[in-house]
């Protein structure tokens, strides 16, 4: 498979850049928006970045013109600046098992590897043994898990616009074990052809006068070439103010934004101050400009007072729309660091450029696809928003979250036009987009990437709108080696971006990638080696610590002790849902003001929470996974881990939401064995045998000759508990049948293939006579409950036309009320492309792949462990590390594991290796359960307490062998279980 790579151990994949170059750390480096769920207005209200009296003060100044007429004056007074004031002052205030567990533990307690807490630290904790009694069976029942069903259950797109931000969707969760990315449906998009459309410059009104602080004066339209240049410009326009204009909407947030930092001293501050200067400046310049005019006016005109403020701002905005059009110019004409300054300053108010940000901006600019590496809010984003204004396309970015892409677009600087694609829109909101990129007034779209290799989506690309970048955001995502690896993500490979979108040029950023994942990503988007732009993982104003124990009162304690008391926002990360909800209740008995969130908490609700932990009105979230991605407050002062994180990737993306004012901030992690334990276990709940891989590739090219080319369906809800085999870990094995070396088959739109339709109109025969569907669909369906009950991809392949075809027939029939009809049964749709010829050593292949894919996330966590087990017990404490201090240490750990391949090699883990009872209790179990078909896999996870989707924690937790074995290593209980199933199986033989 051309683009793959191959991971050390040997697997599917060759890879090109075997020899790439180890990443260069050239130095150490040094906002999410709240979505109420009251009404419309909050949409325009950008929840306040900084907590300070700080925001960009409305226009205040004396009337320009004198009048010796007191009414006019008075008029004058009352009304000078009113508008955007009014506004302004709305933005601003508006918020935005086991009872019978009596057998020997396997594994001795061993808490006691650990030092208790030391004394000299600026926070005292007291050290407590380790909860070695917890019910393992609780692991699973309580795992945090995501609402699947993203394309049934999320946001719609007015909503979005209008009021609740709906993160009810899978890609809510950045897990892939808990979320289900399946690909889009074929019915969710309708899309009409594309009218050809230029970047004209369009009208500056209302919100975009309101963005600078000027009133709603428009500037006539202005072509281009007018300017100088042959080129036609990007879109710097400006919506009108109108509740349709989400986009601006959503944009005008940025106005809000408050430039001062009140806790200050920081690099990451400066830009505000600049920005201040700079408006300042701007309106010196434009006010002295206007005053002219309205000396040469004054007596020739009598105009109100508000009729002057609207010439003069009007005036004003023309000045800085055309300031902005010379300077997008001039940088396209020549890329130097002083005129991407320039529009920098124009565009986002920054005086500068951080650590790496001008590079990948150059190399973009040039051409060159570019993969930035760069911590946790060093902006990222803004490389994409500042190019986007300079190239000539549309710059589209590949987001793995709808909850992100909706921050993203958030924002995006004010005269940078976005638009999103999600699954969740209603086919009205996907209309209107499309209109809106037709007519060139989206710059930056937003897609998920599901939806970008969808066919009727790359349709709109082909001929009207072009595309200059592809921006993979959460690049890491790509590779199966990451730490959060999405199937559909394997789908963006470059050359499907050249030969269906015509893009040569792709700009992939992740904070989070180890050497393995960069070289995987850089392969699969066939970036050079040479353009890599990386930094190092952590920025150095974060304080890192690590503690013993974990329990309630040792997190209270750390909230009530120094530097903690002193911090306005923390973040307590837990892993599973049911300790959010314990911890926060804890906390607000003892007068914290905290709130649990988890993926299990309605969307309203959790759009709620983040909005009021954004808005100071809560000082502690308890918060799973589901929180942080996309989460730009700026002064999250700390971030506690209650839970131990699954992998060094996901603690930095988590202790990454503290500190991105520059500020010092604190990241202290509660350290004890049963967490690890259960994650570890947690880890082997993906795999799959052999044996279950063969029997369900047999199912997917069942009747294979006779459906070769035809539309093949696979309801994974019902295969699921089938195969044993998680949905997601059947998504991943289609894909790869599409994507590997030889490509078996074509994936197609997830669908609902079971279709109940009723007749209401003609009667059902007469209509079959001047309807080939209807008499297809008599032909093929079976009478239930009164109603034709049928399957879509057979329909559609008797009839010889597409699943989609099929869909629009059966919604043209609805429309003329002939027919009602209801879908269900969620399907993976593909083709087959070409039928294996050896089943058997294809199995093979993809069963060594998913078991190097899962040691690769246990080496992962076990690299986490011992991090901060080494922080706890090995740390000499020579290079700055004091008490539970960790910062040198730690950082060192972490650069390299990022720097070095850790994820190749096996680490030192605490996981028992042998127990004298685990074959005697495996064949008690088998002989309690004879009637039951176990695989060995299967077996294994009973004993480690792991539920899978035939074994469900509901039906085995029950049994006093769940999870008694979950400290010795899965492989040796996987072994034992081989064993005792061919003893028992040959004993029950004879
Ligand atoms: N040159 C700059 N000067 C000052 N502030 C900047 C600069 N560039 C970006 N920022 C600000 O830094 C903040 C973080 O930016 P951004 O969200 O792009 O970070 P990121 O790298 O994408 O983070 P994450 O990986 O967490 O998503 C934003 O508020 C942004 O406006």
């Amino acid at each position: 498979m051309a683009g793959n790579t191959k991971n050390k151990k040997g697997g599917l994949f060759s890879s090109p850049f075997a020899s790439l170059s180890p990443p260069i750390f050239s130095s150490m480096d040094s906002d999410s928006d709240s979505d109420s769920d009251s009404d419309g207005s909050h949409v325009s209200a950008t929840p306040p970045r900084d907590f300070g009296p700080s925001s960009p003060p409305p226009p205040s100044r004396p009337p320009l013109i004198s009048s010796t007429n007191s009414s006019v004056r008075a008029r004058a007074s009352s009304s000078s600046y009113s508008k955007p004031k009014k506004k302004f002052s709305h933005k601003f205030s508006s918020s935005p098992s086991d009872a019978n567990r009596t057998r020997i533990d396997p594994v001795p307690a061993s808490e006691d590897a650990f030092p208790t807490f030391s004394a000299n630290l600026p926070f005292q904790i007291r050290s407590r043994p380790s909860d070695q009694n917890r019910d393992v069976s609780a692991v699973d029942r309580s795992l945090e898990t995501l609402p699947a069903g993203f394309f049934s259950k999320s946001a719609s797109f007015s909503k979005i616009r209008r009021s609740t931000l709906n993160f009810d969707c899978v890609e809510d969760d950045p897990s892939p074990s808990s979320a289900p990315i399946p690909p889009p449906k074929a019915d969710e998009i309708t899309v009409p052809e594309c009218s050809a459309a230029g970047w004209l410059p369009e009208e500056l009104d209302d919100e975009a006068a309101v963005g600078y602080g000027i009133s709603s004066a428009k500037v006539a339209k202005k072509h281009s070439n007018l300017i100088g240049s042959n080129v036609p410009l990007p879109p710097v326009k400006f919506r009108k103010c109108s509740a349709e204009g989400n986009f601006v909407k959503l944009n005008l947030k940025r106005n809000k934004r408050k430039f001062l930092n009140k806790r200050g001293g920081s690099s990451y501050s400066s830009g505000r101050r600049s920005y201040r200067k700079y408006k300042k400046k701007m309106r010196s310049e434009s006010e002295a400009k206007m005053e002219e005019g309205v000396c040469e006016e004054n007596g020739l005109v009598v105009e109100t007072m508000a009729e002057n403020n609207q010439r003069r701002e009007s005036k004003r905005a023309k000045f800085e729309h055309e300031s902005l059009k010379e300077a997008i110019l001039a940088a396209r004409d020549e890329p130097s660091d002083e005129n991407l300054v320039k529009l920098l300053s124009l565009t986002h108010g920054y005086d500068s450029f951080r650590d790496g940000q001008l590079e990948a901006i150059k190399m973009v600019l040039s051409g060159k696809s570019t993969m930035l590496v760069l911590p946790t809010g060093a902006g990222k984003s803004l490389c994409y928003q500042l190019s986007s204004l300079i190239l000539h396309g549309i710059t589209l970015v590949v987001s793995p979250l709808v909850a992100l892409m909706i921050d993203q677009l958030k924002q995006l600087p004010l005269m940078i036009h976005g638009g999103l694609f999600c699954s969740s829109q209603t086919p009205e909101e996907v209309s209107e987009t499309l209109r809106l990129l037709q007519q060139g007034d989206i710059k930056v779209l937003f897609v998920s990437p599901e939806r970008l290799l969808n066919a009727e989506f790359l349709s709109l690309f082909s001929a009207n709108v072009s595309i200059s970048l592809v921006v993979v955001d959460e690049a890491h995502c790509v590779s199966e080696w990451s730490h959060n690896f999405r199937p559909s993500y394997m789908r963006l490979r470059a050359s499907l971006l050249k030969a269906k979108l015509n893009v040569d040029c792709v700009l992939a950023m992740t904070a989070t990638a180890t050497t393995t994942t960069l070289h995987a990503v850089m392969s699969a988007l066939e970036i050079p080696s040479t353009n890599l732009i990386q930094k190092a993982p952590l920025r150095d104003n974060l304080q890192l610590s690590v503690s013993l124990s974990r329990n309630r009162q040792d997190l209270l304690m750390l909230i009530k002790s120094p530097p903690f008391t002193e911090v306005r926002s923390i973040i307590v990360y837990c892993k599973f849902q049911f300790e959010t909800d314990v911890i926060s209740r804890y906390l607000r008995d003892n007068d914290i003001d905290a709130k649990g969130y988890h993926g299990g908490i309605p969307a309203k609700d959790r759009s709620r929470i983040q909005e009021l932990f954004c808005t100071n009105k809560i000082r502690v979230v308890v918060a799973t996974v589901a929180f942080g991605m996309g989460l730009d407050k700026r002064d999250v002062g700390a971030v506690i881990h209650y839970s131990l994180p699954g992998s060094l990737e996901e603690y930095v993306q988590e202790i990454g939401r503290a500190g991105r004012d520059g500020r010092s901030s604190y990241c202290h992690l509660f350290l004890e064995d049963d967490t690890y334990f259960k994650l570890r276990s947690l880890k082997f709940s993906d795999g799959v045998d052999q044996y279950t891989i063969n029997k369900f590739l047999c199912e997917i090219f069942s009747n294979n000759k006779k459906l070769q080319g035809k539309v093949c369906s696979l309801v994974t809800e019902s295969a699921s508990p089938k195969f044993d085999m998680k949905e997601e870990v059947m998504f991943t094995l289609l894909t790869q049948l599409e994507l590997g070396e030889v490509q078996f088959l074509r994936l197609l739109p997830q669908i609902n293939v079971t279709c109940s339709l009723s007749f209401h109109k003609t009667p059902p025969d007469v209509l079959a006579e001047r309807d080939v569907v209807v008499a297809e669909i008599l032909k093929k369906s079976e009478m239930k409950q009164g109603e034709y009950v049928f399957d879509i991809p057979t329909v559609a392949n008797s009839i010889g036309i597409t699943t989609t075809d099929l869909s629009n027939q059966l919604q043209n029939l609805k429309f003329k009320g002939e027919v009602r009809y209801k879908l269900k049964d969620q399907a993976c749709c593909y083709t087959i492309v070409e039928v294996p010829a050896d089943l058997c050593s294809l199995s093979a292949h993809l069963t060594k792949w998913l078991s190097e894919v899962e040691s690769c996330k246990v080496r992962k966590l076990d690299a986490m462990f011992n991090a901060a087990t080494f922080a706890l017990n090995s740390c000499e404490k020579l290079h700055g590390c004091c008490g539970a201090q960790h910062t040198p240490c730690l950082q060192r750990r972490i650069l390299d594991y990022f720097n070095e391949n850790y994820d190749n090699y096996d680490l030192p883990n605490k996981m028992g290796q042998s127990s004298l009872f685990l074959r005697a209790d495996m064949k008690v179990f088998l002989q309690s359960n004879s009637q039951a078909k176990f695989t060995p896999r299967a077996v294994a996870r009973i004993m480690h307490g792991i539920a899978s989707p035939a074994y469900t924690s509901t039906m085995w937790s029950k049994t006093h062998f769940w999870g008694r074995y979950s400290k010795i290593d899965f492989q040796v209980v996987l072994e034992a279980a081989k064993a005792e199933l061919i003893n028992f199986v040959g004993k029950d033989a004879t």
